[in-house]
Order: structure tokens, then C-alpha cells, then sequence
């Protein structure tokens, strides 16, 4: 379980984190999803003790975290945004690497088993430098799970990363969550949050906005969106709990200009900010 209690961050004047609280359960899927510069790598950064708060606490299954708790870094699988790899090393060297750091037993099962889960045994020995985007992040994430962490934090798995290399990594992700892992991931991908998060909370200049499942998100707005230009010519949208209202109040509308569908984390995102995530 990750708890965080009252945590804030200044950067000298500057609030980029601002008070937030949050309660990850054991074997909760949370992906915190929010626009560039919302706060998300600084909280993460803060988590995984890589930063210290200037206020607030975070408590992995009850232990209070800093730089030096080594107890926790051992059950905490890390994905950080920018490659923690070492290019000069081939795939197999780097996940030798780990798990000799982690003093993991047998490991040459392990990493055969790992590069088989993400698809990399084909390319053991190649020099990480000469990895594409994609595969280069599913050997971070394979790193992070040499030591079979309970609990996997990833900052934005899949940005840069094309589309089938992205639901490589969402298959990926899919079996950690069937396995219960507890997994925290930041993202302004909305399909992202929407495809594999059990709870999303959403973040906007370091403040938390909502916090619930996707499915309450959208519920409580309004299942269906209907989008239109109004008599501006400005994009408006109206929400409602039914298809048929929806469908009813659309056929109100003056201009062709509008279309009737189901409502998603971007428009709960909107609604409250008034501004888009990506
Ligand atoms: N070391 C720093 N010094 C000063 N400001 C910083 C520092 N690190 C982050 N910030 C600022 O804090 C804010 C939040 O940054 P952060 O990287 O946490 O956002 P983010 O949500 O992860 O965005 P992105 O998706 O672009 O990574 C931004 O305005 C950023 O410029």
C-alpha cells in the first residue's frame, strides 16, 4: 500500500505538488493522469525517495520512505521516464546488472524468464544503445521487475513509444494488474488511464481534481456527451446520464455540427480544468 499524506513541493517560489493526499491500496491499479508540468514526475520522484518533499510524508505498506530506506526500495519496481539503462551494456548485461544489485538468486532463470514476458529474448545480446524506443522501455520494465516487487511505479511507460510498441507495454501491464501487483502510473495518454486503471485520479497544477474509477468518473458527469458548436461557433458540450436524452437534446440543435457519444476522462478532465490533458 502506498500513502500519501499532505505532500507538497516547492521549487523556491514555486508549488509544483500542493498538498495532495492519496491512498494506494495492495493490488489497486491507480494511473494519475494529468497534462504536462501537473506535478505528476515530481510526486513520482518524491515516492521513489529520488526527492525530498517540503512538506508531507509517504508511507509504503506503513514504513515511512526516504532516500535510505532500503527495505522498501527492495519491494518497489521503478519505470522512470527517462532510461535508467545502461547503452554500453547489451540487454542480458543490464539485467545482470540489476540483479546482481538486488542479489537476486538464480537469475539467469529469472532474466530468461523476463525477457521472454517482454519479448526481448530474440535480442539478449544486442548493445541496449542500438534498442528503438519500445523495446528499450520493456527492458526498464523488465529491470524493475527482476526482483518481483510487489509494488511497480511507472512515469509515463509510454511516452515517444509508437502504437503497437505501446500495447506491447499495455500487455504487459495487463498481466502485472491480473497478478494483483500494486501499480502506480503517471500518463496524459486518456486511453491509457481508460484501458488499464482500476482508479484514476486526475492532477492539474499540482492539485489533485478527482479521485475514482473511470467509470464513476464519466458516471458522474454524464454517460453520454453530446459535443456541438454553439451559436459562437465555439465547441460546447452537454452531458447526460442516458443515450436517449442525449439523442433528444441533439436533435435540438440548429447546426449539423454536432455528434452524440459516450462521454470519456477527457471531457471529466475538461469539464473541471477547462483545459485539455494533451
Ligand atoms: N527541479 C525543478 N526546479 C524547478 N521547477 C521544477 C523542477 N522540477 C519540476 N519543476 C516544475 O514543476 C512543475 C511540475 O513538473 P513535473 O515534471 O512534475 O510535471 P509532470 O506532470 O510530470 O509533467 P511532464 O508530463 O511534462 O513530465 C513544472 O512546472 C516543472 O517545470
Amino acid at each position: 500500500m502506498i500513502e500519501i499524506k499532505d505532500l507538497s513541493k516547492k521549487f523556491n517560489n514555486f508549488t509544483a505538488v500542493n498538498n495532495i493526499d492519496l491512498v494506494i491500496k495492495s493490488g489497486e491499479f491507480m494511473g494519475v493522469l494529468g497534462p504536462n508540468g501537473a506535478g505528476k514526475t515530481t510526486t513520482i520522484k518524491i515516492i521513489t525517495g529520488l526527492l525530498k518533499p517540503t512538506a508531507g510524508n509517504v508511507y509504503i505498506n506503513g514504513s515511512l520512505m526516504n532516500r535510505n530506506n532500503k527495505e522498501i526500495k527492495g519491494i518497489m519496481g521503478i519505470v522512470p521516464q527517462y532510461s535508467n539503462l545502461d547503452k554500453e551494456l547489451t540487454v542480458y548485461e543490464n539485467l545482470v546488472f540489476a540483479a546482481k544489485l538486488f542479489r537476486v538468486e538464480n537469475y539467469r532463470n529469472k532474466i530468461d524468464e523476463l525477457l521472454d514476458f517482454v519479448e526481448l529474448s530474440d535480442f539478449k545480446d544486442r548493445m541496449t544503445g542500438n534498442l528503438s524506443g519500445g523495446m528499450a522501455r520493456r527492458l526498464t520494465i523488465a529491470k524493475a521487475l527482476i526482483n518481483d516487487p510487489d509494488i511497480i511505479i511507472l512515469d509515463e511507460p509510454t511516452v515517444g513509444i509508437d502504437i503497437n510498441g505501446r500495447r506491447k507495454i499495455w500487455d504487459i501491464l495487463k498481466y502485472l494488474k491480473s497478478r494483483n501487483k500494486t501499480v502506480l502510473l503517471t500518463t496524459h495518454y486518456i486511453e491509457e488511464a481508460e484501458y488499464l486503471c482500476s482508479r484514476v485520479c486526475l492532477i492539474d497544477k499540482g492539485v489533485i481534481i478527482q479521485d475514482s474509477t473511470p467509470e464513476n468518473l464519466k458516471e458522474q458527469l454524464g454517460a453520454y456527451t453530446v459535443e456541438y458548436f454553439d451559436a459562437e461557433l465555439k465547441t460546447a458540450y452537454k452531458f447526460f446520464d442516458s443515450k436517449q436524452k442525449a439523442l433528444d437534446y441533439s436533435a435540438g440543435i440548429k447546426s449539423s455540427n454536432y455528434t452524440v457519444r459516450e462521454t470519456t476522462l477527457e471531457d471529466v478532465f475538461y469539464n473541471y480544468t477547462n483545459r485539455k490533458v494533451v
